[in-house]
């Protein structure tokens, strides 16, 4: 659906030039929920503002549905343009119009008859929830209603694509997870592929089927949700998951080990099999425990015992568990 293909963007020229994107290479299938990821200035918005052009990729291509964005003409470009529609953090609501006129917007720019675009707007504002609120302004709505205005308009011209930048950034815990449950409702009855941006990695959990996590305007790492999460192969994706993780040169000089819980359907009482099978006691050093999508995964920083022989028992035991993975642990946890 979205293949971004070696794609730089640089801002400014010469010493002070800021790469702030280097050789992304990326495939978002058609119907997924595909997330970005990263620190402030990682590069996120500029990356996303590649996808419809708003910002145009210094080198690279970006191809939606096989086409060439960064070939196309003006006019061609204003059309592949509606396939692709944007939410941002800040709304971006028309302020003296309505909630129906602000829905109406976009079909006024392509020419479509008042009647039909109303019709339309309409039934917008049910799909979102905001069936009685056509005629309200902006400033009358809260920030959560003023998003689901913004996806309405987004959606108005039937668009493949909803690009979301940080759009669930400005809201309360609670308005972000009705806002992301629409979102999810949204994939999953009209097809509409989406790309959430991100520095949130309860967003990414929340609704993303897959994940890209962007460090310094480079992919560190891609992968599905659960693999992400399970584990995370660069010191940025330990860094998102594990945010109050564990500096081992702060820890005792034991060997130290993180399990994975890989998807299996509960999770085992493995420090107390560990103690009765083996009679082996190891630390609980950090844990962090998820239910995806009705699976269970997370993990568990755990620290082996001094003594070598115990130590070697521990490790082979919960290695012949089901469903987990171990990898010994450096730096940070
Ligand atoms: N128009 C611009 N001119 C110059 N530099 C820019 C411009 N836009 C972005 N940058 C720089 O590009 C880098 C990436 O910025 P970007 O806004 O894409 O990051 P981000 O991950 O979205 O960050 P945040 O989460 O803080 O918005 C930063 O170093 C930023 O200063």
């Amino acid at each position: 659906m979205i293949q971004i293909q070696h794609l730089n963007k640089t801002f400014g020229t010469g010493p002070t030039a800021v790469h702030a994107l280097e050789d992304i290479n990326l495939e978002i299938e058609a119907g997924e929920i595909f997330g970005i990821i990263g620190l402030s200035g990682a590069g996120k918005s500029t990356l996303v503002r590649c996808m419809n052009l708003l910002e145009r990729p210094t080198t690279g291509s970006v191809l939606v549905d096989g086409k060439d964005l960064t070939k196309l003409r003006d006019k061609q470009l204003r059309q592949a343009r509606q396939d692709i529609s944007m939410i941002f953090q800040s709304f971006n609501l028309l302020m003296q119009r309505t909630a129906l006129d602000n829905i109406c917007f976009p079909l006024e720019l392509i020419g479509t008859k008042r009647a039909d675009a109303v019709k339309r707007a309409r039934e917008l504002l049910e799909l979102v929830g905001l069936g009685n609120r056509a005629d309200a302004y902006p400033a009358q709505l809260s920030g959560g209603q003023k998003q689901r205005v913004a996806i309405a308009r987004a959606l108005a011209t039937n668009p493949k694509v909803l690009l979301c930048d940080e759009a669930t950034s400005a809201l309360d815990p609670t308005t972000t997870l009705s806002i992301l449950a629409l979102l999810k409702e949204l994939n999953e009855t009209l097809g509409v592929t989406v790309v959430v941006i991100t520095h949130q990695m309860n967003v990414i959990e929340e609704v993303c089927h897959r994940v890209a996590i962007l460090d310094h305007g480079v992919v560190a790492e891609e992968g599905t949700v659960a693999e992400i999460f399970s584990q995370p192969k660069t010191d940025i994706g330990r860094q998102l998951v594990y945010p109050n993780g564990v500096q081992i040169d702060r820890l005792p000089p034991s060997r130290v080990i993180r399990v994975a819980f890989n998807g299996g359907s509960s999770y085992e009482p493995l420090i107390a099999s560990l103690a009765i099978d083996c009679g082996v006691k190891v630390n609980i050093l950090g844990a962090d425990t998820r239910n995806i999508e009705g699976k269970a995964f997370g993990t568990m920083l755990l620290g082996l015992p001094k003594e070598p022989e115990e130590a070697a028992k521990a490790l082979r035991y919960i290695q012949s568990q089901p469903d987990i993975t171990v990898e010994e642990v450096t730096g940070h946890a």
